[in-house]
């Protein structure tokens, strides 16, 4: 895909900081305990003087790069960098493509995305949920994601009902299996979401990665079967997998995380071509690449689903916003 034309002509000098931060709680999924968000700031200014920001946010368990191979990318780079070389970063580092690409995009000017979404808050597995949600609703949250795919499935269920009855009708609710179910428990929670909401009039908007990405075949058939929504996540982490999935068939929802999807050109032409039902979600970056994976959003999201960046409260600090105050932090 020629994206050239998307990237500004532009070259800048740049510098990188690695940053850590902790989760006030590990978060829990079917990957395992995560309990510390690593990543790297970008800093571009060109040769007017003005400043880009960018961010490299990695998730390699979704098949990203590592943070050491991003580290090991920007230090082998020299400290003068072009969009031509932006646009050369191979696709085995998409963390890094989106981080710098965002900067070079960006090297203009530092103003937040005006954007309208509404936001979806992350419900931790188990049952400190039924207690988070409250918590969430009265920061104004309606729409919610519960981790599942941790506990045996009897124990999730119980939970689930317990959560779906307390929960007010205008509430909606996601699950997100991170991969973690087998075939059957995948039927057990479809059919179970399909029969609720015969009885109550909560929305249960989808079930999100109930298999592994290995089992496409299997998601398809189960997305032709059961009345509540499929959404890929892990299956469609990068670019290259938004396309093969596209091209198996996958006409379901795409969980969209920007930060690591890759070239943010790339993935505009992508959904300029094909419309595809896309919900852009978090991966705990700051705000820097959330503003960046917000852009991209703006431009991309057919805007009727909530984004999955209701986050900050896994955060034990309040996120430093100014761009410059951050960097100077690190
Ligand atoms: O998508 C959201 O609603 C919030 C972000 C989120 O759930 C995740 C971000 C990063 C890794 C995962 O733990 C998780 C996910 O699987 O979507
Ligand atoms: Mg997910």
């Amino acid at each position: 895909m020629n994206a050239d034309k998307f990237v500004p002509q532009h070259s800048a000098l740049f510098e990188f900081r690695p940053y850590q931060r902790r989760f006030a709680k590990p978060l829990i999924t079917h990957h395992g305990v995560w309990d510390t968000r690593e990543g790297i700031i970008l800093r571009l200014v060109d040769e007017a003087g003005k400043i880009g920001w960018g961010e490299i946010a990695p998730i390699s368990w979704f098949g990203s790069e590592t943070l050491e191979q991003a580290l090991d990318f920007c230090r082998q780079l020299p400290n003068q960098i072009t969009s031509e070389m932006i646009l050369a970063i191979p696709d085995c580092l998409p963390a890094c493509q989106f981080g710098f690409e965002s900067a070079i995009a960006r090297v203009r000017s530092w103003e937040g995305v005006e954007n309208n979404f509404t936001c979806s808050g992350l419900l931790s597995a188990g049952e400190v949920a039924l207690q988070q949600w409250k918590t969430l609703w009265e920061k104004g949250y309606r729409t919610f994601k519960w981790k599942i795919g941790v506990d045996a499935i009897a124990k999730e269920l119980a939970i689930f009902d317990t959560l779906i009855h307390s929960l007010p009708p205008s509430a909606k609710l996601r699950l997100d299996a991170n991969g973690g179910l087998s075939y059957a428990e995948a039927k057990l929670w479809l059919e179970t979401c399909d029969n609720i909401q015969g009885e109550l009039p909560i929305e249960i908007e989808f079930l999100e990665q109930p298999l592994a990405v290995a089992e496409l075949a299997k998601m398809l058939e189960l997305s032709r079967f059961y009345r509540t929504a499929i959404a890929l996540d892990e299956s469609v982490a990068t670019l290259p997998q938004i396309i093969s999935c596209y091209q198996q068939g996958w006409r379901g929802i795409f969980v969209i995380k920007p930060a690591i999807v890759g070239s943010p050109s790339k993935l505009h032409q992508f959904c300029q071509q094909h419309e595809i039902d896309a919900v852009f979600s978090s991966v705990f970056e700051t705000e820097i690449g959330k503003q960046a994976a917000l852009n991209l959003a703006v431009k991309l999201s057919r805007k009727h689903r909530a984004v999955g960046f209701g986050v900050d409260h896994f955060f034990a600090q309040a996120e430093v916003t100014n761009p410059e105050n951050l960097w100077n932090n690190l």
